[in-house]
């Protein structure tokens, strides 16, 4: 299954649909070639054959897929699925249960992202009629070829096993498929797109999440609120891609200069949320001084080509038990004001809760 759903990677709903698709060539793939082996030893060799047909084709709607031609595949596949049902009734009779597989069409049109509603309920409708008249035109009509009620027997549990096996499978990756393209939206909606950061939102979310711990007894959380100093002089002179640039930078710097379970936010503009679990006062200013050191060492090409130095001023506070992180937040902000009034460059550290 793991390889299944890594064939293509998920993101849009139309991702989703080519995933479903490749699942489901590769399983008629493998459904025709153990027909090949049923038909070989039970001596229907003409039927052999047209499997082996059926395995080629969905090798060639396979490759389409992987290339993007998805509707085409996806005809293709629609196509054998009722020839062969039609053909397979007409020669070894309704019993044999070959038309089965027709019925597996609905579920597919159903959850096809190409497709509008009219189109979609106008084929679902078509593939549902179609099912019908096979079945008032051959259930009980002699089948042109002879074979034996154990033949027979055995096709009509094998095409029975292997349609619902589809079927669960079909609902399987679907629903999986779902739960990854949802769990990729959730991170792209707490994710910053231009530094690849936690957003606002997400950090947020984090903080509640550290400030429970805190409460718990965890230990404290140090919060630094940094801010690029002059940062509009940067976009106003070299414009704002290398204003966009700038950022970039700045978020990796601060990114890799933390632990895993630190949690680095682009918390707005050009400020940026840092918050340390477990980290008490003297360890917080030496982390935020060695980021805002590393930010001072950035070098960023400017409109001119020439490097530009950066700076940011970090107003750093630590969220004790008892204490709310709006209020560690607010206290991180003044020292970040103070810090921005008393000449910039540099770390701050807020007055302690009770002053
Ligand atoms: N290039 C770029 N600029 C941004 C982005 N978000 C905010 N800005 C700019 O950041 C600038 C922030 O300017 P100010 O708030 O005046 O701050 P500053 O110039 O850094 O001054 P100090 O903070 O006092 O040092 C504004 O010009 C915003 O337009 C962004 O995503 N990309």
């Amino acid at each position: 299954m793991r390889r299944l759903l890594t064939l293509f990677h998920p993101g849009s709903s139309l991702d989703v649909f080519r995933e479903l698709m490749g699942a489901v060539a590769i399983v008629a793939g493998i459904t025709h070639f153990c027909l090949i082996l049923v038909f070989h030893f039970t001596g229907v060799r003409s039927l052999a054959l047209v499997n082996i047909a059926s395995v080629l084709l969905y090798v060639l709607t396979g490759l389409l897929l992987r290339n993007g031609h998805v509707r085409l595949s996806m005809g293709l596949m629609a196509l054998e699925i009722i020839a062969h049902g039609v053909l397979a009734v007409q020669a070894i009779g309704w019993d044999s249960g070959f038309h089965f597989y027709i019925i597996l069409i609905i579920p597919v049109l159903i959850v096809n992202s190409m497709l509008a509603p009219a189109g979609k309920t106008v084929l679902v409708v078509l593939t549902g009629l179609l099912y019908l008249l096979m079945d008032w035109r051959w259930r009980g009509a002699a089948p042109y070829m002879t074979a034996s009620q154990t033949v027979v027997d055995v096709l009509y549990y094998f095409n029975l096993t292997c349609t619902l096996v589809i079927l669960a499978l079909l609902a399987t990756i679907y629903y999986r498929l779902v739960t990854l393209a949802h769990a990729r939206l959730q991170d792209l909606a707490r994710t910053d797109p231009l530094t690849q950061l936690r957003n606002r939102r997400a950090a947020m979310e984090a903080a509640q999440r550290e400030a429970a711990r805190v409460a718990r007894g965890a230990g404290q959380l140090a919060v630094l609120l940094g801010d690029v100093d002059h940062f509009k002089a940067i976009n106003d002179t070299h414009g704002h891609e290398t204003g966009d640039d700038a950022l970039k930078a700045v978020a990796e710097v601060l990114r890799a200069g933390v632990r895993q379970v630190d949690h680095v936010a682009r918390w707005g503009g050009e400020e940026f949320l840092i918050l340390l679990p477990g980290t008490e006062v003297p360890e917080a200013m030496a982390v935020a001084e060695r980021l805002r050191a590393g930010v001072q060492q950035l070098r960023v090409a400017g409109a001119d080509g020439r490097p530009l130095t950066l700076a940011m001023t970090v107003g750093v506070s630590v969220l004790v038990a008892g204490d709310a992180f709006d209020q560690a937040l607010a206290r991180a902000d003044r020292a970040l004001y103070a810090g921005k009034q008393a000449g910039r460059n540099r770390v701050v550290l807020a007055s302690s809760p009770e002053t």
